[in-house]
């Protein structure tokens, strides 16, 4: 059994951080192991050109830990209104390294996303020229599309149409959940890849609704049956240089998820690379874990490879019942449980 793993500095290719006092928390968080991250725009309102952006990215420098090197890599939310001007001048000024779609009203903080795609082909052929990445969150949003399929329905209604359109346009599935997901970027061109979060590989939806329902468990895309879940599990075994990591560690405080309409999101920052490091023993492959923490996004989104490394230990902590969050409070994933792994 190993005991001890090295790997190359890994980077997040998707989190929440927040805004606000909640900065002082979720940055040291993510700065702990992770030397860049892809930083979700969903703010309220939203991060929605260049200079909305830099200012973001100053308020999370701020937040660093002192001596802490840890990179944000910003990203614009689109909207009906995101036009090409937009994506250009924010690509030339080095403001954000790429665009993310909500469809309107798919996730937490989506209200201003994408009422309908082609609102958005000016600035998708934009992209498409200048080289930056689509982040997609693939849900639809009918009411008449049940939650456990609304990531398949998003695939075969707008998913596979949007990327034969645009052949060019770099996409990334953000936080996959399904087999039918791990089936259409496996079949994709080289342009498309995923992210897949430690709680889905972790988790399916027993462990949100069987014997108690599980507010902390609760996150969308929802987590699904056991057969999705071993699809995932399928996907990182195969080593496949299209599925990278990307936590979507999402926190909400304690009394906003326990609460009669709970809000969706898992905090996973205080131990993501733990996490994942367990899921990938379990899986029999932590040696594919540096490739797919460390590797596949920075080659996919065509930035270098860090050089530094870090060091996991097998030497099993107690997540603590809750962590502090700006002024308030949070319940991590784990909570007064048991991880195998600690980073050295
Ligand atoms: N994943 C979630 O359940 N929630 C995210 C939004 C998102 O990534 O969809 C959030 O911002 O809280
Ligand atoms: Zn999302
Ligand atoms: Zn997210």
């Amino acid at each position: 059994m190993t005991d001890r793993i090295t790997l190359l500095r890994p980077d997040d290719w998707h989190i929440h951080l927040r805004d606000g006092q909640a900065l002082s928390h979720t940055v040291p968080d993510a700065a702990r192991t992770f030397s860049r991250a892809i930083v979700m725009p969903n703010l309220v309102p939203p991060v929605r050109d260049g200079q909305q952006a830099d200012e973001y990215k100053a308020r999370i420098l701020a937040a660093r830990p002192a001596g802490s090197r840890f990179d944000p890599l910003m990203v614009l939310y689109l909207t009906d209104q995101t036009s090409p001007q937009i994506i250009r001048q924010a690509h030339a000024a080095g403001q954000a390294v790429a665009a993310k779609l909500y469809p309107a009203g798919a996730t937490t903080n989506s209200d201003s996303g994408v009422t309908a795609l082609e609102k958005i082909y000016p600035a998708l052929e934009a992209m498409a020229e200048v080289g930056m990445p689509l982040l997609v969150h693939g849900e639809v949003t009918h009411a008449e599309v049940d939650i456990f399929d609304r990531e398949k329905a998003f695939i075969d209604q707008q998913l596979v149409a949007l990327t034969e359109r645009f052949a060019d346009l770099k996409v990334v599935f953000e936080h996959i959940t399904t087999a039918d997901a791990v089936e259409f970027v496996m079949g994709a061109s080289d342009r498309v890849a995923a992210t897949i979060t430690a709680h889905h590989l972790l988790y399916n939806r027993n462990h949100m609704l069987v014997g108690g329902i599980r507010p902390h468990f609760y996150c969308l895309p929802i987590l699904k049956r056991q057969r999705h879940q071993q699809a995932l599990g399928d996907a990182v075994v195969s080593g496949s240089n299209k599925f990278f990591l990307g936590t979507d560690s999402a926190p909400h405080a304690q009394h906003a998820k326990e609460a009669a309409c709970g809000c969706a999101g898992c905090y996973s920052a205080h131990a993501a690379i733990e996490l994942y490091a367990e899921a990938f023993e379990q899986l029999g492959v932590l040696d594919r874990l540096e490739a797919f923490a460390s590797m596949n996004g920075p080659d996919f989104y065509g930035l270098p490879r860090n050089t530094d490394s870090i060091t996991l230990v097998r030497e099993p902590w107690t997540v603590p019942a809750t962590l502090q969050f700006g002024e308030q409070q949070l319940v991590p994933l784990r909570a007064g449980e048991t991880i195998q792994w600690r980073v050295l």
